[in-house]
């Protein structure tokens, strides 16, 4: 006990004060977020002489950079030493998948699963995303006419990101967007790594994955696995009699074979790694639109000049949503960028090391096999050493002259980065240009103004 919980003071690595047991966790316990709690560290140890500085989840020592460089170092140049997340994953309960998996299965799935987000496949997707976009209006259009002029934001993109993922992904339709209380909906809700353990379990699968196996510790609510398998095999049952041939990331898999052994994937495999584009596909991409409807809310110029670049751009092509004239929304693109840098659903990003790996600037210093290192995204996008008034909402922060000097670490970096990274960007633009031109957004009296980012989200964080 005594070694583990001095291993950083040990090694002459500055760390905060721990407690014996939560280690540096003890705000979590009150309700303060992973990203809350690294967040404050992040401002006190940043202008350390290390690029680094040490943290205790409980007793596991964990490693936090501080410094850009060496982040990017880690996700890229270096990658062959920082390729795993060490996640929990169980073949048995769906949490196997591209996100969790470690090195060896996870580059046979990502090679497989690459091809689907190619420009051509993207370019090929645009209708769908046109015509999901338009239900969206529809219903939109429904709630008004019915109400007050009051639409739940946040419900009614997740509803649409869901019915895309579906669309996209699986050639399904789940009527989410419709039918607010359709069953599909209501149980994907909260079921990313952990969302639905209480807190020394979310700990747990986080920091010991190996413990939270051996305790058995249900991660997935058992009637939402049993639910989602039950959706997957009917709709590979429902291929089975059909002509058509499907290609998306269902039939892919359901195709693929696992190289040496040559043997296909078992309906757990199939079913585990689809779960995973709902699960990291959805809400990751409607936050991301809440808040961009939010800030365009609370700053009518930016959302006038978007508007109006929209406006203009549709008019020069004949008022078609091409794939083209995607690329002349320069003004959109920046606000995206914008709400990305102050807004990135996956605050911290997380490695495994998987070979001793001595700092490069620091060569006497060693991020030791098996660690756990955390590249905290949201505390260096909001960081005045990198962006002017980084607390501000400043799409010019991505303005050309500037963009050199910004960068962005929403999506990840590297080869682990988010394998939907671009079609999320297609998907949300397409969502933004025709929801401005059809819309314009302010706060009602129930808006929360500042956002508050709820706490109870160990990983992803929303509103
Ligand atoms: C705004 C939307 C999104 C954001 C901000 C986002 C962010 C991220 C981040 C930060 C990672 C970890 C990257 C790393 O560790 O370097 C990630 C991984 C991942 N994302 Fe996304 N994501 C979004 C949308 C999507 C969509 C739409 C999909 C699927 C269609 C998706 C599927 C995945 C998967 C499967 C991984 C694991 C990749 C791997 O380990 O190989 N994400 N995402």
């Amino acid at each position: 006990y005594w070694r583990k919980v001095r291993y950083w003071q040990r090694r002459h690595v500055p760390c905060p004060r721990q407690h014996w047991l939560w280690g540096n966790m003890e705000g979590y316990k009150h309700q303060r977020s992973f990203n809350d709690i690294f967040h404050e560290f992040y401002k006190e140890f940043r202008q350390t002489t290390l690029p680094l500085f040490g943290v205790y989840i409980f007793v596991k020592p964990v490693a936090l950079i501080t410094d850009l460089q060496l982040a990017k170092r880690i996700l890229t140049k270096d990658f062959s030493y920082f390729h795993d997340r060490g996640l929990y994953h169980n073949p048995d309960d769906l949490t196997g998948n591209l996100f969790t998996l470690d090195y060896d299965k996870w580059k046979v799935f990502r090679t497989n699963l690459s091809p689907s987000f190619t420009s051509g496949k993207l370019k090929r997707m645009l209708t769908t995303f046109i015509t999901t976009s338009n239900v969206l209006i529809e219903v939109m259009e429904q709630d008004i006419m019915g109400g007050d002029n009051i639409l739940d934001i946040k419900d009614l993109m997740l509803r649409y990101t869901l019915e895309i993922v579906g669309a996209c992904g699986f050639g399904c339709q789940t009527h989410s967007l419709q039918n607010p209380k359709d069953q599909f909906y209501q149980l994907i809700q909260n079921t990313f790594i952990g969302e639905s353990n209480g807190t020394v379990e979310k700990l747990l699968i986080l920091a010991f994955p190996k413990v939270a196996r051996f305790l058995k510790l249900q991660y997935l609510p058992a009637n939402m696995i049993k639910f989602y398998t039950k959706f997957v095999k009917d709709l590979l049952e429902s291929r089975k009699n059909s002509k058509i041939q499907y290609n998306y990331i269902i039939d892919i898999l359901n195709e693929m074979r696992i190289e040496k052994s040559g043997r296909k994937l078992t309906l757990n495999e199939i079913t585990a790694q689809t779960l995973i584009f709902y699960q990291a596909g959805y809400e990751s991409t409607a936050f991301t639109l809440t808040y961009t409807l939010y800030e365009l809310a609370r700053n009518g110029e930016v959302q006038k000049t978007a508007r109006e670049e929209i406006i203009s751009v549709l008019h020069r092509h004949n008022n078609q949503l091409t794939y083209e004239c995607l690329s002349e929304m320069k003004y959109l693109e920046q606000v995206l960028k914008e709400i990305l840098r102050l807004y990135p659903v996956s605050p911290l990003i997380i490695r495994q090391c998987s070979a001793d790996y001595p700092l490069p600037t620091h060569p006497d210093i060693i991020i030791a096999k098996g660690q756990m290192v955390i590249i905290p995204a949201y505390s260096f996008q909001r960081d005045e050493n990198y962006f002017h008034q980084a607390e501000t909402f400043n799409p010019d922060n991505f303005a050309a002259d500037r963009s050199d000097s910004s960068f962005l670490l929403s999506f990840g970096e590297g080869p682990r980065n988010c394998i939907g990274m671009r079609f999320a960007k297609l998907q949300m633009t397409v969502g933004l240009i025709l929801l401005l031109s059809r819309f314009s957004f302010s706060f009602c009296d129930k808006t929360e103004n500042p956002i508050v980012l709820t706490t109870s989200k160990w990983y992803i964080f929303k509103s």
